[in-house]
């Protein structure tokens, strides 16, 4: 891989083994001015001004909602992260999350850091305190997984393991996912079908507009009594008001999530970890590894992984002289592309175009140098949103 001297604003700390996969030659940190690309974990990007040199964005991570993606497509900056990278130390955080709803652990420990006297009396405060704290198992109780992605899929398979019987919902499960899932969980057939069915509930879905407060007061109130609710996912997803609800009725047993909330911070039976489902340094690591992989090929080679707003392509080079093109997803697109490059004389060795939603984006590989002036003329073709010349080094 060449190694121009690109510029890396990182937003967040990133795992150093994922930038030492940058390629040599790098300027790498967090005062980095006219960055080529960003690496981000939850930093929160949709009030920054993010600068007209920005051609890719990394996150290291699965959720994107800290990204105003939406206008990165605009712009033609392609938007990546690391699918599944994290997926199992949150999962083991799920897990751990379970068993503190079910055996009362946060309340149980409280009262531990309350206890006073020498040890004759704190055994006696043990005794006589510890039947407030009696729990169930999970064994023989059944999960609903809401959302079959990477997270889903591992949370599921390791509560049948658990002995845990499990039904899921995910109206858009990939066929990938669909593949990965065991073949003892059960398909719910909504959301309201798998609350109604379940002793613990567990929600794996990105933040969108259509997972807003997907957990609500209606849903709750069809949950059977004494239901887990676990949220390792975003706290929008949930209405915390519903939820308080649910807790002060019993509906709810426990709300167990990543997220400190204001509204719910008093109740005893409201457990929040600060955002740690992703905050392990296997994670960690082999999120900022795919991401800063991902991020380098983008910017030395066009070649585009694990994008969430324009498509996968790969396409190995065969000359010395490339142009990678974002463009709107409208007819002759290539049509004009081809024409530029022919009225300039220049030779197409190979090309591959691709499209996701609208967007679409296009690999050229030229037989000669490139001219300034062909870079502007494709440039000014309506829909065009980014032209770059990569040639090798
Ligand atoms: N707490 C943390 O630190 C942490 C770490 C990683 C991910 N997350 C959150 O968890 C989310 C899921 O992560 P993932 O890696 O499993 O992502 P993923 O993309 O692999 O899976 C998400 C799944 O949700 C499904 N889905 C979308 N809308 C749905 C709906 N309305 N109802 C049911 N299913 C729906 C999708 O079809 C997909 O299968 C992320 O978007 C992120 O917000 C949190
Ligand atoms: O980077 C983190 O610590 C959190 C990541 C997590 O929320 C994700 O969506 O992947």
């Amino acid at each position: 891989m060449s190694a121009k001297a690109r510029r890396i604003l990182t937003l967040n700390a990133i795992s150093r083994k994922g930038l030492a996969r940058l390629p040599e030659g790098y300027v790498v940190g967090n005062d980095v001015a006219e960055p080529d690309g960003i690496l981000v974990r939850s930093h929160a990007m949709h009030d920054m001004a993010i600068p007209a040199s920005v051609m890719a964005i990394g996150r290291a991570g699965a959720g994107t909602n800290n990204i105003p993606v939406k206008q990165m497509s605009e712009r033609g900056i392609v938007v990546f992260n690391a699918p599944g990278a994290n997926a199992n130390a949150v999962k083991e955080l799920v897990i751990a999350g379970m068993i503190m709803g079910a055996r009362n652990l946060a309340p149980a420990l409280c009262f531990v850091s309350r206890l006073e006297g020498d040890a004759e009396r704190l055994h006696e405060q043990v005794e006589a305190g510890k039947k407030q704290y009696v729990g169930h198992e999970l064994a023989g109780r059944t999960l609903g997984v809401v959302g079959l992605g990477a997270i889903g899929s591992m949370v599921a398979d390791a509560a049948i393991r658990l002995g845990m019987h499990v039904i899921g919902f995910d109206p858009e499960i990939t066929v990938e996912a669909a593949w990965r899932l065991p073949a003892q969980v059960k398909k719910a057939a909504s959301v309201e079908d798998l609350v109604k069915h379940a002793d613990f509930v567990s929600l794996h879905v990105p933040f969108l507009p259509a997972t807003r407060d997907l957990i609500n007061a209606e849903r709750i109130n069809l949950m059977r009594k004494g239901t887990v609710l676990l949220n390792f996912a975003r706290d929008g997803i949930v209405s915390e008001p519903a939820v308080l609800d649910g807790l002060n009725q019993g509906r709810l047993h426990a709300y167990v999530c990543d997220f400190p909330s204001n509204l719910l911070r008093q109740h005893p039976r409201f457990v929040a970890l600060p955002h740690l489902g992703a905050s392990t340094e296997e994670a960690e690591e082999n999120c900022a590894v795919m991401v800063a992989e991902q991020l380098a090929d983008y910017l030395e080679n066009g070649n585009i992984l694990n994008s969430v707003n324009f498509p996968n392509i790969n396409m190995p080079r065969e000359s010395t002289w490339r142009l990678a093109i974002a463009n709107a997803n409208v007819p002759n697109m290539l049509g004009q592309i081809s024409t530029a490059l022919a009225g300039a004389g220049l030779n197409i060795h190979n090309m591959l175009n691709k499209s996701k939603g609208d967007l679409a984006y296009t690999l050229v590989d030229v037989d000669s140098a490139v001219p300034e002036a062909v870079l502007l003329a494709l440039a000014g073709i309506e829909g065009v949103l980014r032209v770059r010349y990569l040639p090798a080094e």
